[in-house]
């Protein structure tokens, strides 16, 4: 029911994380809300425990750990909503929160920051790339072992900012971010080299945002519902399904990537890829599933979960590992 207190002209009060990507991605869709609403929007900066643990995500669990504060607070009404990247939102959806939209995908690629504007592949023997992504380490350990190279994968955190700085200050070789993160900063021009999501695939939802809200605010969701991209939102609904039926968190090493397949104008298909490996590459299994664009968000979750079912019985969940949760 709609809220005496929530007067049209109110300001709408966005809650964000302090982050500088954080920051980015809740100013860029609060200007559009402004837009489309007419209305003031405030951003109220709220602290997650991933901001505040200087611990590995995979140790921590990595499972909502940038997200729990921010849903506390909208379901509190202390903030109206919040914008989450949505690599970093469980797969689980909680009681009381609407997913009121999922915006145009940016970039869903993974890119390499490194030194002397290297690439990939012109890496030297050993060389140091910085990842604490288990996800990205199995995949770029499998693609440096099919170019008979040997990498490091060295274990970082920290913000965008930091990650660059360590190639900066000549501690590392390179680093592998998310491109859209990079684009959202506007610290593109960092990339030294985009890694195709045939190489390696991007983790479940990369580069798109989750615009979430209290499931009660009705007027409030069908104005952020415009924010909405129904393809993105079927791509990624496929991709996290694939995750959720693995039983893998966002701290597992699985990517996977939906995108539609058109012959000439016309859309046929929507193909999901997926892939779980052993951190040193070894080991992968990597399948591709296709089925008829998704007319529903069942739809799509139906090709997620029939592409884990084909995982499964090809050994996923041996590689997956104790931090599989
Ligand atoms: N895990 C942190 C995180 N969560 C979202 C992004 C930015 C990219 C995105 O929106 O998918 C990043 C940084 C990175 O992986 O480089």
């Amino acid at each position: 029911m709609s809220d005496p207190q929530d007067r049209a002209d109110r300001a709408l009060r966005l809650g964000t994380r302090r982050s500088r990507l954080a920051m980015a991605q809740s100013g860029q869709v609060a200007e559009q809300v402004r837009r489309l609403t007419g209305r003031p929007v405030e951003l109220v900066e709220i602290t997650t425990y991933g901001d505040v643990s200087r611990e590995q995500l995979a140790q921590i669990g990595g499972t909502g750990v940038f997200v729990t504060a921010l849903r506390e607070a909208l379901l509190r009404g202390e903030v109206d909503f919040a914008v989450h990247s949505l690599k970093d939102l469980p797969t689980a959806h909680p009681d009381g929160l609407a997913l009121a939209a999922v915006p145009v995908r940016e970039d869903a690629r993974d890119v390499l920051v490194a030194r002397d504007g290297l690439t990939f592949e012109r890496l030297p023997e050993g060389a140091r790339v910085g990842t604490g992504s288990p996800r990205r380490m199995a995949q770029l350990n499998a693609y440096a072992r099919g170019h008979g190279l040997t990498i490091e994968t060295v274990p970082i955190r920290g913000n965008v900012d930091t990650r660059i700085g360590y190639v900066r200050k000549g501690e590392l070789d390179a680093v592998v971010l998310a491109a859209a993160g990079l684009n959202r900063i506007g610290r593109s021009d960092e990339v030294t080299d985009f890694l195709s999501v045939d190489t390696v695939l991007p983790a479940p939802g990369q580069g798109a945002l989750a615009i979430e809200c209290a499931a009660d605010k009705v007027d409030l969701i069908a104005s952020l519902a415009r924010l909405d991209d129904p393809c993105t939102r079927a791509a990624v609904t496929a991709e996290r399904s694939l995750l959720a039926a693995l039983e893998a968190g966002c701290s597992a090493p699985v990517g996977a990537f939906a995108d539609l397949l058109a012959d000439g104008q016309i859309v046929k298909e929507m193909r999901l890829r997926g892939v779980v490996g052993t951190t040193d590459g070894s080991t992968l299994v990597q399948l591709s599933t296709t089925g008829p664009v998704p007319e529903t968000y069942d739809q799509a979750m139906a090709l997620g979960r029939e592409l884990a079912a084909e995982m499964l019985a090809k050994g996923a969940a041996g590689l997956m590992g104790e931090r599989a949760h």
